[in-house]
Order: C-alpha cells, then sequence, then structure tokens
C-alpha cells in the first residue's frame, strides 16, 4: 500500500494516540520529532536521542544540498547511515529554510532560485528536485511536498497566491514521488490565518492525496493564541486517518493545545536551541541554569528521569558549566530538554489512552505558572 499504516489506539475529544508504522521503526503518536538539521541533533550523539525516547528526527534538505551536497551524502550510502541513525527521518522540503536564511531568493512558478548563505553560490530547488534529493539521494522516510510558506502577518490576496502556488507544486510533488511504499509523501496545509484559504488548501492537497498532512505557516510570528485560532478549525479539516503534523511547534504549552485539537506530530528546535543558552524545560515551567539562585543547588533537574543530564547532575554543577561556557553545558541541557520534549508526548499518549486529556491539560498549565 502506499504510504505507511497509521493505527489509533484511543482519542479523546479531537486528540489521538496511535503507531506510524514505517519500514525503518514505529512512531509512536503524538510524537516529538528533534530537528537534526545538518545531519546532527546538535550537541547530541544519536544515542543519547535514541535513548531520550526519539522514534524519528527530522533533516533538512536547503542545508544538506549546500553541505556536504546531497549527491555526496547519496555516494557515502545516504542520510541514515552518514549519521549513523537508523530509526525513520522526515526531511523538510527546503522551500522553507530558503526563505528563512539565503539572502536572495525568487520565487517563480518553475522553481526557488537562491544563494547559499553560506557562499553565495546560486541554487535552484524545483518540486520535482526537492522530491529526488529528499527521497532518492538522502534516502529520507517521509518527504515533504515544496512549498511556499508566507510571513506573518500576510495579506489574505498574497496568503492565497502562495496556498495555490504550493497546491500546484503539492501535485508535481506527488507525480515526482510516484508510486513508494517504503516511503511516504506528506502534503503541506497553507492559507495563513484564513479559514477560507486554509479550506481550500485542504480540499486541494485531499484531492491528489497524500500519506500524511502538514499543517504549515504557523509558527512564523503569529504567537501562542493566534497559533490556537487556527488550530481551532485547521486540523479538523484535514483526513482524520491519515498523520496530521504541525510544522515547526513549539513551546510544551503549544504542544499540549495543539495535542488536544487533533495534532499528531511536531518539530521544534526549542529543546536544543534554548539548551544551549542555558535554559532547562521542566513541569514547573522553564529555568535558566544561569540564575545565581542555582549556585548551591545539589539536586538534579528531575531525579526521577531515566535521562542522566536530567537524573545525575546537580544543578549547582549544570550552573557552574553554563557561566563557564563549557561545552558539556550545552551537551547536558540539549538532552535534558529533549529528554523532557518526550515524556511531555509519553505523558500525553497516557492521558489520551486513558481518557483523562482535560485534566492533564489543566493540571499542566497550573504547573507551567509556578516556574
Ligand atoms: N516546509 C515548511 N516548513 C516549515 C517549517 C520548518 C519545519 C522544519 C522541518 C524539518 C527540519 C527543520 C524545520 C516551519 N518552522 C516553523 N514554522 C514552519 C512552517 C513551515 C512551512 O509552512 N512549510
Amino acid at each position: 500500500m502506499a504510504g505507511f499504516p497509521f493505527t489509533i489506539a484511543a482519542t479523546d475529544g479531537e486528540a489521538r494516540t496511535g503507531v506510524l508504522s514505517t519500514s525503518r521503526g514505529d512512531i509512536r503518536t503524538p510524537a516529538f520529532m528533534p530537528v537534526g538539521t545538518a545531519a546532527t541533533v546538535k550537541a547530541l550523539t544519536v544515542d543519547q536521542v535514541a535513548q531520550s525516547g526519539a522514534d524519528i528526527i527530522l533533516g533538512n534538505t536547503y542545508h544538506l544540498m549546500l553541505r556536504p551536497t546531497a549527491e555526496r551524502v547519496a555516494r557515502l550510502g545516504g542520510l541514515h547511515r552518514f549519521m549513523r541513525w537508523e530509526k525513520p527521518i522526515l526531511t523538510d522540503s527546503g522551500g522553507f529554510q530558503v526563505m528563512s536564511l539565503s539572502k536572495i531568493s525568487k520565487v517563480k512558478e518553475d522553481a526557488v532560485t537562491f544563494q547559499s548563505h553560506l557562499d553565495g553560490s546560486r541554487h535552484v530547488l524545483s518540486p520535482e528536485r526537492s522530491i529526488e534529493i529528499q527521497a532518492d539521494l538522502l534516502g529520507s522516510d517521509i518527504v515533504m511536498q515544496l512549498d511556499e510558506c508566507v510571513a506573518w502577518p500576510a495579506e489574505e490576496a498574497r496568503a492565497a497566491e502562495a496556498m495555490r502556488l504550493s497546491a500546484r507544486w503539492a501535485q508535481r510533488c506527488k507525480n515526482a514521488f510516484g508510486e513508494r511504499d517504503t516511503q511516504a509523501l506528506f502534503g503541506i496545509q497553507q492559507g495563513s490565518t484564513f479559514e477560507a484559504l486554509r479550506r481550500e488548501s485542504a480540499d486541494r492537497l485531499i484531492e491528489i492525496g497524500f500519506d500524511g498532512y502538514a499543517i504549515g505557516g504557523l509558527a512564523v510570528g503569529e504567537g501562542h493564541e493566534g497559533m490556537v485560532e487556527v488550530l481551532e478549525y485547521a486540523p479538523a479539516m484535514l483526513p482524520a486517518d491519515r498523520p496530521r503534523y504541525l510544522m515547526g511547534v513549539g513551546k510544551p504549552i503549544d504542544l499540549v493545545e495543539a495535542v488536544a485539537r487533533g495534532v499528531d506530530m511536531f518539530d521544534c528546535v526549542l529543546p536544543t536551541r534554548s539548551g544551549r543558552h542555558g535554559q532547562a524545560w521542566t513541569w514547573e515551567g522553564s529555568v535558566n541554569l544561569k540564575n545565581a539562585r542555582f549556585a548551591d543547588d545539589d539536586e538534579p533537574l528531575d531525579p526521577t528521569s531515566d535521562v542522566p543530564a536530567s537524573r545525575d547532575y546537580s544543578k549547582a554543577y549544570l550552573h557552574h558549566l553554563v557561566k563557564s561556557e563549557e561545552i558539556l553545558g550545552q551537551v547536558l541541557l540539549s538532552w535534558h530538554n529533549i529528554g523532557f520534549f518526550q515524556t511531555l508526548m509519553v505523558q500525553l499518549r497516557a492521558a489520551i489512552a486513558e481518557g483523562r486529556l482535560d485534566a492533564f491539560r489543566r493540571e499542566f498549565k497550573a504547573r507551567q505558572r509556578i516556574g
């Protein structure tokens, strides 16, 4: 069968918990996917990422096509062998990163042309080339269509234009991807914060038919309330029997509220990026270990965790490492944060399975305020 089996084990309101079975292993949903942009989840080994409970990580077409180039990764056996991560990998199509990273870029009907932010070299990314890079050269398990994500806030006419271009590119990506059953292709809903555009985008993607559907165009500055407003209607526009992936989200509270509205998969750089800057996420909210109040705190971040970074090291030691700008500080806090995000997903999956998601949400929000 085209794509991967997605088995929903239980629901609680709009929320679902289940398993997306891929050719490289099962993904427990709701799932948080650590971002491994340049073939590494920054500061962590793949063993630490696996030990944290992650079933899947993300790779990036934009970064890898520029360095070390997709052809070199292919010559070296593909992205899984290159980075020694044998579980599933999802890759983004590159368009979003072109718009946010490359100095000069131009979006045309046929393709996006841009200059590398590394050396100014010129590159072309068409729907067909993005599929070739992801599916054939990197060997990604879940491939994302090439799309155009408009910045927020957007004029409705501009959002409509980008959404319809993305829908035309979706068809071209589906044609280029062809019939594969060991890899999956996801479409990406666009339409910014306009409900009618989101509906038109969803209808066009369903007409084409995808193995999963992403909600794009969010986590681009609209804020938590702005995102939740769209999540009141967008997830339900997408097929209930396929995975729904909210791109680029988010903070723990964002994950909880999006799961409650029917989202199954998430990615965000937050746990690793904030870890590198001394921030630790906890059940009481986020804390910065640079704060002097931790200088003599001999307790670990979470003694109940099975992640060594959370269980074995005192906050005093973490404070010392962060103040001293020691690399180990970045490693341990990134590891702790990835572990915390995975533990949050474990708790969400259990709450949905046991029909107590509303109670979990209330308790989670109450505890987050203390921190
Ligand atoms: N293709 C695409 N990507 C997005 C990302 C990157 C997610 C990503 C995937 C894989 C690796 C890194 C990043 C977004 N991040 C925040 N908001 C986002 C929106 C979009 C979007 O609309 N389309």
